[in-house]
């Protein structure tokens, strides 16, 4: 009899066409090489005109190189893993580990409860033995709106997860399943009962939210409301900690006589006096009150708009951490951040191509970023354990056993791990639990763990595991990246920065693929200066390229033509449209002019010690008449803001400098055609690009009129500093 063959769990594949990918890689350099050659040896002697444009130029051209180089690093060695079910159910089945889910939420007005708890029942569904299951829910905004609706949800339950089980049910988010189905699908009995019952939870939820109050009667029906009665405000309030169903109660079972998972709300203390560090705080204090309640082994951590959409997920994530071999040195498994709100052409953009590229690169060289939601840890490396390959993790467990104390007591025992001074004098923020002091807690905490000598995983099944709601409005986009491009800076410049932190601990391909989204900011200054300069210049007719008819014409024509048709089959490719490609040049403008802009002066402003870590959390509602125009693929300028001024300027100076050529050209004949053209196509090219990307932009200044478009106010400053400076440039 032979040995029994050793079957992965999961397996890791190169990806392909990489060959193909590296050569055009290498070609494409030789251009950028070419190009800086070509700036560096014709630079204007002082007093020629130009000189100092094309000095601008030459740093946005050093600059834009360097990060397409930081950018091949996660193109290089792309790598796609496929996890095995099977096997790990045929090996481990009665072994499974538990595994503790976290849910996160801020605040009841801009996520509803009801959106909650359809993001809390899709996980407590979860394909996976129940009493190994347990949901945590840590609510920051300690509303009594947000329990109310976890409450109901948590009898639903005993309804939903075995209506889920019996027809298996996909996605097991109830709105979201009963969204997905049309009419002919509606119509058998057991169907409208289980619609039914949810209707009248969404409406009491609703009919509460609406009021800004949970009724007296439903208080009355449940002492737990009482925690409330020494609650003074959001900032201010003692820990609030609810087991609803603890599923090693006997009658915590579901109308099918089957356990129900543990299901626990927290709402941590909050002082005004004590800083309670966001996302981090809170994630600290689930770990803490779990660790004594479940503690299992493995933790799935989700943002209350990331419901589940596979109910696989948990076996999908553990055939990474329990393969016999290759398991021991993985702390995290990372998912897509998908959307289920997006639009087919996505006109706020997309994280697509991170998804179907980038983080796969990264996971060639030790695995990607952790991103905050969708992610599998491992609890201990969340501690702060060193990985050794000799002390392995042994994630197998059997059944949890049955507590002493009852659950009221076990309540006010735990309490104080979510107090706002137990983190006092430890090193909880620091060297424990996610990291504080960082707009991005989760990227920070990740790299940590990888500077441990860990690795990460990122994993994309077929079916999406999870979804969530993006930003529908252009300001909340423009909010959302400046938070996470800076706290990427933050990480550059702190002591845990991938350069001096990581180098000699990460590979050097994943020290260059963090570098790309630490120096997402910067990137500000080169495009800056690429879309002012040479439309300036054309304004006064001096040149900043090569004529059309030299040699050195062509690496510019090369590496335009290459890297735009690269990126739009990258795009295509990740599964964009035309138009979604289009609209990603826009917001990737819109962006590099506005949110990277106000990073890059906020971290200046935190490194010299007169700013502090702000965290503004994405709204996800949208007013109706906003909602229209998102599905219509409008987009929301709204209201004021100085990055919304700022976009509005550059697209009206680009416009100006663009009809001043035209202007000379026709009108004055100041300018022979053939010789603009000769001279200065490149320019015109660029200039012409930027007026055509900023359309939507044009049309909300002159011609809309919904409450979407640009504010007056807005739309005459920029006009009136744009023409002053066109004026003062091509007249003076
Ligand atoms: O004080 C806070 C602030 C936020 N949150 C929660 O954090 C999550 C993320 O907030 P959101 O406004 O949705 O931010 P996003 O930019 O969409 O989030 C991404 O980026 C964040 C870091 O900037 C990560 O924390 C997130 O997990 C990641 O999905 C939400 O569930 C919030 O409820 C808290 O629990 N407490
Ligand atoms: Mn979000």
């Amino acid at each position: 009899m032979g040995e029994l063959k050793y079957e992965p769990l999961f397996e890791t594949k190169k990806a392909k066409g990489r060959i193909i990918y590296r050569l055009f890689a290498t070609s494409l350099f030789c251009g950028i090489l070419l190009i800086w050659i070509y700036r560096l040896c014709n630079i204007p002697k002082p007093g020629e005109n130009g000189r100092y444009g094309w000095i601008g130029m030459l740093g946005a051209e050093l600059w834009f190189g360097f990060y397409w180089f930081l950018t091949q690093s996660l193109r290089w060695n792309r790598v796609n893993r496929q996890a095995f079910r099977d096997r790990l159910l045929q090996r481990y089945e009665n072994e499974l580990p538990r595994v503790d889910v976290f849910v996160c939420t801020a605040d009841p007005a801009i996520e509803p409860p009801i959106m909650v708890i359809n993001t809390v029942l899709s996980v407590m569904a979860y394909n996976y033995p129940p009493e190994k299951l347990s949901v945590y829910l840590s609510d920051d905004a300690s509303s009594e709106l947000t329990f109310y609706a976890l409450l109901e949800a948590s009898r639903f339950a005993k309804n939903w997860l075995p209506y889920c089980k019996k027809f298996n049910v996909e996605p097991r988010s109830p709105a979201a399943y009963f969204a997905s189905l049309s009419v002919s699908d509606q119509s058998d009995a057991e169907f409208s009962e289980i619609k039914r019952l949810y209707e009248d939870m969404a409406n009491k939820i609703d009919t509460a939210c609406k009021a800004g109050r949970v009724s007296d009667q439903a208080k009355l029906e449940y002492k737990g409301f009482s925690k409330w009665s020494s609650y003074s405000s959001k900032k201010n309030h003692a820990a609030i900690l609810q087991i609803l169903i603890d599923s090693r109660d006997e009658g915590a079972k579901d109308i099918d006589g089957v356990k129900l998972p543990t299901l626990v709300y927290v709402a941590r203390e909050k002082r005004p006096q004590h800083f309670h560090n966001f996302k981090a705080g809170a994630m600290n204090a689930l770990i803490r009150v779990s660790s004594e309640i479940s503690n299992g082994p493995v933790i799935l951590n989700v943002d209350c708009d990331m419901y589940s959409n596979n109910s696989n997920s948990i076996q999908d994530a553990l055939c990474f951490f329990m393969d016999e071999e290759k398991s021991h040195e993985i702390a995290f498994v990372q998912f897509p951040q998908s959307f289920e709100n997006t639009t087919k052409n996505e006109i706020y953009g997309s994280l697509r191509v991170i998804d179907k590229v980038e983080f796969h690169g990264a996971d060639g060289y030790g695995g990607p970023l952790y991103t905050g939601t969708g992610c599998f840890h491992r609890r201990d490396t969340l501690y702060g354990r060193e990985f050794s390959n000799v002390a392995r993790i042994d994630l197998k467990s059997s059944c949890p056993e049955k507590r002493e104390e009852n659950t009221h007591e076990l309540e006010e025992r735990l309490e104080c791990l979510a107090s706002s001074t137990y983190e006092q004098n430890t090193q909880w923020g620091n060297e424990i639990g996610l990291k504080y002091g960082c707009p991005v807690e989760d990227v920070l905490t990740g790299l940590t763990i990888k500077c441990k000598g860990w690795k990460s995983v990122f994993y994309r099944p077929k079916r999406e595991a999870f979804l969530g709601v993006t930003a529908t409005t252009l300001d909340q986009i423009l909010v959302q990246h400046k938070r996470w491009s800076e706290g990427d800076l933050n990480i550059l410049f702190s002591k845990y920065s991938p350069v001096w932190y990581g180098l000699g601990k990460l590979n050097p391909g994943l020290v260059l693929g963090y570098l790309n989204y630490c120096f997402w900011s910067p990137n500000c200054f080169a495009t800056l200066c690429y879309s002012i300069v040479p439309s300036l210049y054309l304004l006064r007719g001096i040149s900043l390229f090569p004529q059309v008819s030299s040699k050195w014409f062509l690496p510019f024509a090369y590496v335009i033509i290459a890297e735009l048709t690269y990126s739009f089959a990258e795009f295509l490719w990740s599964g964009g449209t035309v138009l979604g490609w289009w609209n990603e040049q826009r917001i990737w403008l819109y962006k590099r002019t506005s949110s990277y802009i106000f990073a890059v002066l906020d971290t200046m402003l935190k490194l010299f010690g007169s700013s502090n870590t702000t965290f503004i959390v994405t709204p996800k509602v949208t007013d109706e008449d906003v909602l229209l125009r998102y599905k219509q693929e409008a987009m929301e300028f709204g209201s004021a803001s100085p990055m919304l001024t700022i976009l509005s300027t550059l697209a009206m100076l680009n416009l100006f400098c663009l009809m001043g050529l035209v202007k000379k050209l026709l009108l004055t004949r100041e300018l022979g055609l053939k010789y603009v053209f000769e001279t200065m196509a490149l320019q015109i090219l660029l200039c012409g690009v930027l007026v055509f990307v900023n359309l939507p932009l044009y049309n909300a200044v002159f011609f809309r009129k919904d409450k979407g478009k640009i504010p007056s106010s807005t739309a005459v400053q920029s006009v009136v500093f744009s023409l002053s400076v066109c004026t003062c440039i091509a007249y003076l």
